[in-house]
């Protein structure tokens, strides 16, 4: 079967740009794929699902929807794709309800058709009972799915979902991932960009993580977990009292076990806390971990135990520094 979504050595310039917000990426994701394009603010996800979508031009490559090219044919292709975009984009002159009518009727979905979708959606979307809400009266949650239901309506081989949880509360949000996870059963392709790690964990199937334009790596979040130096972590919060904090990764490191040391408080905050990667079980670590602190008579506040999260592959792909 052909890819949903195949993107080959894309590059984007903009006018009077320096650089390429898309430098040469080329991935593809397999029909009824949850893939989540992450990266850093301005790594290029924005343009590139731009192009997918037919709102941005290509300056180089080549990007295909169900088999479609968005540039050759980016009529085909609008037929081929949804986008639920971050900030509220509905109708505010027409209902909820009407919103779904409308867009169906825009992408020529029959009469009736659209009529038993818009209904079976907004039940689907826990908005039976907002369908005749104005826009403005929804909540950021319901708005939010009443948009899901919008780009579903004209039965899109691959929607593309950006920040699709920020603002939610808890409740909405797992509303909102199941509603997602129900997708992959109907065959739905859906590429997901996000910066909520947990969340690109929990419904990617695969991550590609990009930055500067280009793909940094491709993966099951499993995989890419596991491909993190160490298989575990131990959090250790300290306070130097006088010993040199620069040296304080090279004196764990030498604790027999520990692979990788890294700061993850802020340069200023008084209180350091690191993060030991390690090979060994990191239980049998905590012991010789806090002695090698005691012997240098480093006050230890909290030693604990944790396992490596798709944010630890992505900080080490794309470093601590603030863009
Ligand atoms: N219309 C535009 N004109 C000129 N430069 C742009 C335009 N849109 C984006 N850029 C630049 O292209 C690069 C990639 O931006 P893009 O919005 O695609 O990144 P992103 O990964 O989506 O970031 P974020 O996570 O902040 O949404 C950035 O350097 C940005 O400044």
């Amino acid at each position: 079967m052909a890819p949903a979504v195949e993107v080959v050595d894309l590059v984007k310039r903009y006018p009077k740009s320096r650089s390429n917000a898309v430098d040469g990426l080329s991935f593809e994701v397999a029909p009824g794929e949850i893939f989540g394009l992450l990266g850093p603010n301005g790594a290029g996800k924005t343009t590139t699902v731009g192009i997918l979508t037919t709102r941005v031009l290509p300056t180089g490559g080549s990007a295909r929807v169900g088999g479609v090219d968005v540039a050759a044919d980016p009529v085909a292709a609008r037929q081929k794709v949804a986008v639920v975009p971050q900030r509220v984009n509905l109708d505010r002159s027409l209902n909820a309800r009407q919103n779904l009518v409308w867009h169906a009727s825009y992408h020529g979905v029959g009469r009736s058709e659209r009529h038993r979708m818009a209904d079976e959606l907004l039940a689907r979307m826990g908005l039976a009972d907002k369908a005749k809400a104005r826009v403005d009266d929804l909540s950021g949650g319901q708005a939010q799915r009443l948009m899901i239901a919008r780009a579903l309506i004209h039965r899109p081989e691959v929607l593309f979902l950006d920040e699709p949880s920020t603002g939610l509360d808890p409740q909405a949000r797992l509303f909102v991932h199941d509603r997602i996870e129900e997708l992959r059963s109907d065959g739905v392709t859906v590429v997901l960009t996000t910066h909520d790690m947990d969340e690109a964990e929990k419904l990617s199937d695969r991550v590609g993580v990009v930055d500067h334009g280009r793909l940094l790596t491709l993966d099951t979040p499993e995989a890419l977990i596991r491909s993190l130096p160490g298989s575990g972590t131990v959090d250790a919060t300290i306070r130097p009292n006088g010993f040199d904090p620069a040296a304080l990764p090279r004196l764990l490191s030498d604790v027999d076990g520990v692979e990788r040391v890294e700061r993850i408080s802020p340069e200023d905050d008084p209180e350091l806390r690191l993060r030991l990667y390690v090979g060994a079980e990191p239980a049998g670590l905590l012991g010789p971990v806090a002695q090698a602190l005691h012997e240098r008579r480093i006050t230890v506040s909290d030693l604990s135990l944790g396992a490596p999260t798709l944010e630890d592959v992505f900080i080490e792909l794309t470093g601590r520094e603030l863009r």
